[in-house]
Order: structure tokens, then C-alpha cells, then sequence
């Protein structure tokens, strides 16, 4: 059987379903391109000189991995001259990054987490990139975009994807019509469709969370953690495994093949962060694609997708996979 390619798949979805303009179609295109790179780089590892650290931080305070500053230049470099863009937003960078000689119709802004699960690199644990498409505001055409103008909620994107580097390099996509996933033919050189419909169940018995925060975490969900380690005769009935990989990107993948829930709330550290992963780089790109395959994706009691944001590094509490265990995590909490 002959599978489509990425581009094939987004023809279609231009000419059939009307579901992507030619603009969004070519950007993707060339955000994929760069993922391909990306990949090519995290296979290289020690022989490419890719491992290790740098002696700087990025703007979240991160001490910055060779391969996070890699990825991003590969994305601003690829979308600086591919894509139909007006500017980018990177977890990287401390603010946007305009498009120089902005296409005259250069109308989208991507936002990227370039490199996710920067502690697993030199480890060689899968890793990945998030990205995300919005619209600029129909009031920035001919102006210089502005940081507020990124500032919009996760439900407005038109398209969100990740890559993984793992095993199998693949690409998750949505364009708001379900989620496909892609595999990279390392010997063509091309993403190939090998999931046509990726749906989350709605039933689970598998969490994912970083326990050792325990003593910090809210008491919703302390009480849904403790519910799940009581097992069969707790009141969840049933028995729960766990998983933590400390790659969004990999643990995200894992629930949309099998479902599962993935929880990284906020907490009561007094950081005042409301969480450690970032709201548009990371919380509304992953909340779109599992919406799409199914699932729900909350920061506690309310939609992450309804969230508007206050700016562009924002960090949010992120419950997210199988629907109506998601749903239980926020009974709790409306409940508390
Ligand atoms: O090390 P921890 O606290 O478990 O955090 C793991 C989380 O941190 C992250 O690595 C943050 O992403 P970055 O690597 O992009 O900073 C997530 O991918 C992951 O879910
Ligand atoms: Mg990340
Ligand atoms: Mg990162």
C-alpha cells in the first residue's frame, strides 16, 4: 500500500476540506523541514558534538543545552526565509523575533519549544519540539508585530504539532480536523502517514507525574494521587501503573497512542511560576492536539485552551490525556 507524505496529506487538506490556506500549508511544511534537521542532529549525538551543556541561560532562568540553542536557530533560520510568517516566539528567546522583509501577506506567527526535555539529551531518552500557529490580529497588517499580539488564547490556534526524536522519529499534527501522525523515512528523507486518526481512550489506568514534587502539590491533587496508589479496594477500583519519561513531548505521545493522564500542576511553591510548563509554547500546542484526538486538557478547574494569556513566557498547571479521568482530576478540584 502506498502511504502519503506530509505534503500529500496537506493538499488534501487545502484542496478537499478547506481546512488549511496555502500559507499555513507551506509553513508547516517548512516547520517540518526543520524537524527533520533537528532529528538529524539528536541522532548524531556525541559524534555530531551535539551533547552537553553551554555556560548560558535562556530567559526562563535555564541553564541551556548545546541542542536547545541548536534547534531554535534551525527553526528561526528555516521560517526566517520559508514560511509565510510574520514573526516567531521561541521558549528560547526572550522576546519575538520579527520577520525581516515580512512577506506581504505574512500574516502567522509560530511559537516553538525547540528542544523539549532538555535533561534527557545527553541520556538519550526521546526528546521533541512543540510548535503552534496563530493568526495575527487582523490589526497588525502593515504595522510591526507587538509581543500582545501572540497574546491570544489557545483556542485560536489553526495548527499545533510536535515532533519526537525517539526510536522512530514522527510528527503529530492537528489542523483542527483529528490528529494524524507521521513517521520520518530516515532514507527518503520524507514524513510518511502512518496514523490516520489518533484518538485518545477515554478510560485509563495509567498517570504520569513527577512524584518527588508531592509535598508541594494542591490537595485536589494529592487526593486523586492517593485515590490511584490505593488500588482495587481504594475508590477508584481499579489499579494504577505510572509512567514518567521528564519529556512532555514523550509522555504526551505515550497518552496519544494509549491513552493515560499526564499532570504537571501547578503548585504550592512559592515561585509564584502556577506550574512549570509554559502556557504557549507547551501547554496550548499539547491541549489543542489531545482536544482533537479526544481527550481534555485542564489547569486544574478550567479549560487551558480558554486561558487568555498575560504573557508570552506564562507558566500553567497542565492536566491533560484520557477525558474522563481528566474530567475526575477537575471534579476534584471544583469540588475542593
Ligand atoms: O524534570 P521534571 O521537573 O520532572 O520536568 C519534566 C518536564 O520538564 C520539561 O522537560 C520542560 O521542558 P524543556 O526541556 O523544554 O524545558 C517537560 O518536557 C517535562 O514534562
Ligand atoms: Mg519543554
Ligand atoms: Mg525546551
Amino acid at each position: 500500500m502506498k502511504r502519503k507524505t506530509l505534503t500529500q496529506y496537506l493538499v488534501e487538506q487545502q484542496r478537499l476540506k478547506g481546512a488549511v490556506s496555502a500559507e499555513v500549508r507551506l509553513l508547516i511544511e517548512t516547520v517540518a523541514r526543520a524537524c527533520k534537521a533537528i532529528s538529524h542532529a539528536v541522532g548524531k549525538g556525541a559524534l555530531g558534538g551535539v551533547l552537553g551543556s553551554l555556560e548560558s541561560e535562556n530567559v526562563q532562568g535555564e541553564v541551556q543545552k548545546k541542542l536547545d540553542v541548536m534547534s531554535n536557530e534551525i527553526l528561526l533560520e528555516a521560517n526566517e526565509w520559508g514560511g509565510h510568517l510574520a514573526a516567531m516566539a521561541s521558549e528560547e528567546m526572550e522576546t519575538i523575533h520579527r520577520i525581516p522583509h515580512r512577506y506581504p501577506k505574512g500574516e502567522y506567527l509560530l511559537l516553538f519549544d525547540p528542544l523539549d526535555g532538555s535533561s534527557n539529551i545527553d541520556v538519550n531518552v526521546s526528546i521533541g519540539t512543540i510548535f503552534s500557529v496563530l493568526q495575527a490580529p487582523a490589526d497588525a497588517a502593515g504595522r510591526d508585530i507587538e509581543e500582545k499580539d501572540f497574546l491570544q488564547p489557545g483556542s485560536r490556534q489553526v495548527a499545533a504539532g510536535y515532533a519526537v526524536y525517539g526510536p522512530q522519529s514522527m510528527l503529530v499534527l492537528t489542523v483542527g480536523t483529528g490528529v494524524v501522525g507521521f513517521t520520518l523515512d530516515r532514507e527518503m528523507g520524507s514524513w510518511v502517514l502512518t496514523s490516520e486518526n489518533m484518538q485518545i481512550p477515554e478510560e485509563t489506568a495509567e498517570f504520569a507525574i513527577n512524584m518527588s514534587n508531592m509535598r508541594h502539590w494542591e490537595s485536589p491533587v494529592k487526593r486523586y494521587i492517593d485515590d490511584c496508589l490505593a488500588g482495587k479496594t481504594g475508590p477508584l477500583a481499579k489499579d494504577y501503573n505510572m509512567r514518567w519519561i521528564a519529556s512532555m513531548v514523550a509522555d504526551v505521545h505515550r497518552i496519544m497512542t494509549r491513552g493515560g493522564i499526564f499532570m504537571y500542576p501547578r503548585d504550592a511553591r512559592a515561585s509564584g511560576k502556577k506550574g512549570k510548563l509554559r502556557l504557549m509554547y507547551e501547554a496550548n500546542p499539547m491541549s489543542f492536539l489531545v482536544e482533537q484526538a479526544g481527550g481534555a486538557a485542564i489547569d486544574g478547574d478550567k479549560r487551558i485552551l480558554d486561558v487568555t494569556p498575560d504573557g508570552l513566557h506564562q507558566r500553567i498547571g497542565v492536566i491533560l490525556g484520557s477525558k474522563n479521568e481528566v474530567e475526575r482530576v477537575q471534579r476534584y478540584h471544583l469540588e475542593d
